[in-house]
């Protein structure tokens, strides 16, 4: 083998005239080439120094579709970002402080929210509102300024008006696209399948994926249970489940007693469906689907009958994913009887969610 050269073989004939060996200089180009394209993929974390913004950034390090992780927090940014930029993954990872949300932001792929305050006992999402609104709304102003094309991930809560707001202010700015905002209702998935698992152990909970329709908070929440293959639940069973699930965010945090909600099963939830979106929006892989809080007009001709007689534009459902973000919202399931009355509880206290997200970020316009 000549020296400086790597051995890659590019065709097996011996006597034939194409070289064996490729340059290495020619291996560093092809390299280079493709880091630089690689390296337009940037995504933020929004409150990456919490308790959720710390364990989601570790896990969205592992993976090679990122091939930057830009860190932004109002606190501990830099040193979060140190931290994670010695794990040996080919992303780089920036840390961003309070003053420097646009050097974050700029041509972001992927924007995920998890910026915010948590519940404490006693406290509903709804409690938050108030402080976190704000918020939101100020990085929906980020992401229009520097990252208008981005896919926006929403995970602070109330997730079911955090959403609108993000939506209301990116069409203020006239770059609202519907297909690209996402609230993550994913952990509702998550707790079913491990839920339904540890009454029936027969399912495999990590490839049985539950779908949860509505949105996320309480009686929002409305597990898909019937569609699970095999499921014969009796009535007491289906109510024990179905509250837990509805509540599980309140378990945890009468746990945590005082020192937040849930920050570790979000992570991974949040990371679960950040993935989803750069496989299928970069990656191009098809058939992808989550149960996820968007705005219906994302695929407005397949919701317009469910838009007219809820008088709902947003709404936790089924999505198929592609390059464009929503590809397909899907129909709504056949539900069962039972099902059916935990949908028509969900309708009516969402619209007033929505309306009040919505309503705060027109009367709210950031000055
Ligand atoms: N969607 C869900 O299923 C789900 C699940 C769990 C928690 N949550 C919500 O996620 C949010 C965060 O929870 P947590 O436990 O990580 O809270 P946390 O307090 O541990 O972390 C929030 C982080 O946001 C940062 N922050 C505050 N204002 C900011 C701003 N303007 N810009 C950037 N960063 C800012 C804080 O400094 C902090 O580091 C809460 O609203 C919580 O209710 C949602
Ligand atoms: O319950 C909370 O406040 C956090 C989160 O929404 C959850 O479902 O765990």
């Amino acid at each position: 083998m000549v020296k400086g050269r790597f051995n890659v073989s590019l065709h097996s004939t011996p006597n034939s005239d194409i070289p064996r060996t490729l340059p290495m200089e020619a291996i560093a180009l092809i390299f280079s080439i493709l880091l630089t394209i690689v390296s337009l993929l940037l995504v933020v974390i929004c409150g990456a120094s919490g308790g959720i913004g710390q364990p989601l950034s570790l896990l969205l390090k592992q993976t090679d579709l990122i091939s930057h992780l830009a860190l932004f927090d109002v606190v501990n940014a830099p040193g979060v970002a140190a931290d994670l930029s010695h794990i040996d993954t080919r992303s780089t990872v920036s840390g961003h402080g309070k003053e420097d949300m646009d050097e974050a932001m700029r041509d972001a792929h992927t924007v995920v929210i998890p910026a915010g305050v948590p519940r404490k006992p006693g406290m509903t999402r709804d409690d938050l509102f108030n402080i976190n609104a704000g918020i939101i709304r100020d990085l929906a102003e980020g992401v229009a300024k520097n990252c208008p094309d981005a896919f926006v991930l929403v995970i602070s809560n109330p997730v079911n008006s955090t959403v609108p707001i993000v939506c209301e202010v990116l069409k203020q700015r006239g770059v609202f696209n519907p297909k690209k905002i996402f609230g993550i209702s994913t952990l509702d998935s998550v707790r079913s399948s491990r839920f339904v698992y540890e009454l029936d152990n027969s399912i495999d909970p990590q490839t049985t994926r539950v779908t949860v329709i509505g949105g996320h908070s309480g009686v929002t929440i409305v597990p898909v249970i019937s569609h699970i293959p095999g499921q014969r639940f009796t009535k007491d069973q289906l109510d024990v489940l179905t509250h837990r699930i509805q509540y599980g965010g309140d378990e945890v945090v009468k746990a945590k007693d005082g020192a937040g909600s849930a920050t570790l099963s979000m992570a991974y939830a949040g990371a679960h469906f950040t993935k989803t979106i750069l496989e299928a929006t970069v990656a191009g892989k098809t058939g992808l689907v989550e149960s996820t809080f968007v705005n219906l007009t994302a695929d407005a001709d397949s919701t317009a009958a469910f838009r007219a007689t809820t008088l709902l534009d947003y709404f936790a459902q089924d999505v198929e994913f592609g390059r464009e973000g929503v590809s397909k919202i899907l129909p709504l399931p056949a539900l069962t009887a039972y099902e059916q009355v935990l949908l028509d509880a969900a309708i009516s206290e969402l619209r007033v969610d929505v309306t009040k997200g919505a309503t705060f970020a027109i009367d709210n316009p950031k000055v």
